[in-house]
């Protein structure tokens, strides 16, 4: 059996994260652990915003035997966790994939999706298009740039829809996008951009909130984030909790890699982490309808079958 430790965070400076994430696997004979930072790109930065670094020990004498290059495994474990999620959840109506974001995840996100998904058409968009641009034109298969993430979902809803986003003008785009794409039956969408927690948190009922992002890169100065995001307040702590500590106790949604307790069982859903203003967002549109608790232990050979990605 494979026993994940207890992953711990730490963070040094907001929106800078240091990640520990031990394992040990007695059938692989395997003791490792992986370090992983994780910090907002700053402008010009060319450092990757995560970087992961793999540890592996002799679990007898627990001597290092290897250091390994964990930053390929990240971004392509994490697609994989979101694909095993799609497998199971996805309406057999989906058949449009768009994916929001277009850096290290909207790519890893886009190989196993197509590798394991029929999707007959790829949407894509991203807060500078040009980077959207050179990623659709590195990737083999046809995908369609949007200008903003209301057009990469806007063509799926219906009139209802439709009118729920004039009434909300106010919202920024790519909240408004999570909101309904949930109700866009033939797309999937696949949020992989990483986003400022703050213009997601509730004002006081009935007061708008002036706001401009600090990069200033698109945001709309307006906003009234009256009703909370689900996908992106699932599991997250209240941000006072994890705001002034360092290592963040309570972290369950990152520490248990998403697992969560409903019912007395442990349960994956889709999470996404608040620190010091910070989201972490791989999410995807996934009908919460469809889940329900059950106990089960998950094989990852099981569950993803026949393509087998390669990776895994
Ligand atoms: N890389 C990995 O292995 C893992 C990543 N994740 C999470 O997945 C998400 C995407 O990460 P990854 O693809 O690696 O990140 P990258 O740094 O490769 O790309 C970041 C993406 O987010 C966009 N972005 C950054 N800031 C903002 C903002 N303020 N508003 C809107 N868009 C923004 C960027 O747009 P632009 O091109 O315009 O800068 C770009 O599309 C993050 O939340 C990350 O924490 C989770 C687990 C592992
Ligand atoms: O699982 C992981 O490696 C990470 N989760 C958040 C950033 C990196």
């Amino acid at each position: 059996p494979t026993a994940p430790g207890s992953r711990s965070l730490f963070s040094t400076l907001s929106a800078r994260f240091l990640g520990v994430m031990p394992a040990y696997s007695a059938a692989d004979d395997a003791l490792t652990t992986k370090l992983v930072t994780f910090y907002e790109r700053r402008g010009d930065s060319a450092a990757p915003s995560h970087q992961a670094t793999v540890l592996l020990f002799d679990p007898r004498c627990g001597s290092l035997r290897a250091v390994l290059d964990g930053s390929v495994i990240t971004a392509k474990r994490t697609a994989a966790v979101s694909a095993i999620a799609t497998k199971l959840l996805m309406p057999r109506s989906a058949e449009v994939l768009c994916i929001l974001g277009a850096g290290v995840q909207a790519r890893s996100h886009y190989e196993i999706f197509m590798e394991l998904f029929p999707f007959t058409e790829v949407r894509l968009w991203n807060r500078s298009e040009q980077r959207a641009v050179r990623l659709a034109s590195s990737v083999g298969g046809a995908v369609r740039v949007c200008g903003t993430a209301r057009e990469a979902v806007v063509g799926e809803l219906n009139e209802r829809v439709g009118r729920d986003l004039k009434d909300h003008q106010e919202y920024d785009d790519t909240y408004l996008t999570q909101q309904l794409s949930l109700k866009a039956e033939r797309l999937l969408t696949c949020s992989a951009f990483q986003s400022r927690g703050e213009r997601y948190q509730s004002p006081p009922l009935g007061t708008r909130q002036q706001h401009q992002s600090r990069d200033g890169l698109g945001w709309k100065a307006a906003l009234r984030p009256s009703r909370p995001n689900p996908l992106l307040y699932a599991g997250t702590p209240p941000i006072a909790q994890v705001a002034h500590s360092p290592i963040q106790p309570g972290l369950e949604c990152f520490q248990a890699g998403g697992i969560h307790s409903l019912t007395g069982q442990p349960v994956p859903v889709s999470h996404s982490l608040t620190v010091k203003n910070f989201f972490l967002i791989p999410s995807l549109n996934l009908r919460s309808s469809s889940l329900k608790p059950f106990p089960l232990t998950l094989s990852l050979p099981a569950l993803i079958k026949s393509p087998s990605p390669s990776f895994l």
